[in-house]
């Protein structure tokens, strides 16, 4: 597939097709909203709803937010903006705003490692363990002298194992299904209405923004990474406003 030529609305900040050939798959944490001391403190800023739904307009739906997040908590703070919801970099999907998420078969943390988690996090103040369906995160933003001992307890938990996979997230360390990456997101959200057709424009900050930026660009389309491609998230979503309002 051939990259497709960037129109008019490249005038400031990376290209990007012209929004009735566009696609737009969005991560959320750091790109949409800034990093915040706490998953539960972030701030959708003034305008971002106004901006997101004008997108959604001009690109026929084919809005989705791709995250690490649980799908529940993107409804929480954007709710019934995007068409489709990517969760858990990619293990679930909610590939519209009045479906279901879809089941996921899909091995649950070991009790013992729950538990166990439960008790690090209770030793270092200002840690927190967060839940996923598959997976779970130790947050050590609070307290960085938690990074390695959080790091050593999975490390332990994990040996001998081929289940599951730890990752570096930004200030968190997460335990995650092997094989789950935001890449299969992107590639199955392209392939339904009313993205599929259109040219792809991820955009993301982080290591699992990776695979969703070599997705895209895989399929002929667009993968930005911040502070690479935007200096802040803040500039990403001042060109993402910009977008909407010259269409
Ligand atoms: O894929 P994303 O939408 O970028 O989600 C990645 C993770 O984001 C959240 O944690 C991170 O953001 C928090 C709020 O700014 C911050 O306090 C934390 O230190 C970061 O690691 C979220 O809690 C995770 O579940 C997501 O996987």
């Amino acid at each position: 597939m051939t990259t497709p030529s960037p129109s008019a609305y490249s005038s400031s900040g990376p290209s990007a097709p012209s929004l009735d050939r566009a696609a737009f798959l969005l991560d959320f944490d750091g790109t949409l909203v800034d990093i915040a001391p706490t998953p539960d403190s972030v701030q959708v800023e003034p305008g971002l709803i106004d901006t997101l739904l004008r997108l959604r307009d001009l690109c026929g739906g084919a809005l989705a937010i791709v995250t690490g997040r649980p799908i529940a908590q993107i409804d929480h703070f954007l709710p019934g903006i995007p068409t489709a919801v990517a969760g858990e970099h990619g293990l679930t999907l909610r590939r519209s705003p009045d479906g279901a998420e879809e089941p996921v078969s899909a091995s649950p943390i070991p009790t013992a490692w729950q538990q166990q988690a439960e008790a690090l996090v209770s030793q270092f103040r200002d840690t927190a363990l967060e839940r996923k369906k598959a997976g779970l995160v130790l947050h050590y933003r609070g307290n960085p002298a938690a990074e390695t001992p959080f790091r050593s307890a999975i490390e332990t938990w994990l040996s001998g194992q081929d289940i599951f996979e730890i990752h570096p997230s930004k200030m968190a360390w997460e335990i995650r299904l092997a094989g789950i990456h935001k890449g299969n997101a992107v590639e199955a959200l392209m392939a339904q209405a009313p993205f599929a057709g259109r040219i792809p424009v991820f955009v993301g900050d982080d290591v699992t923004d990776m695979d969703g930026v070599r997705a895209a660009k895989a399929l002929g389309g667009y993968g930005y990474l911040i502070p690479d491609d935007f200096r802040t998230a803040h500039d990403f979503r001042a060109w993402l406003a910009h977008l909407g309002e010259n269409a």
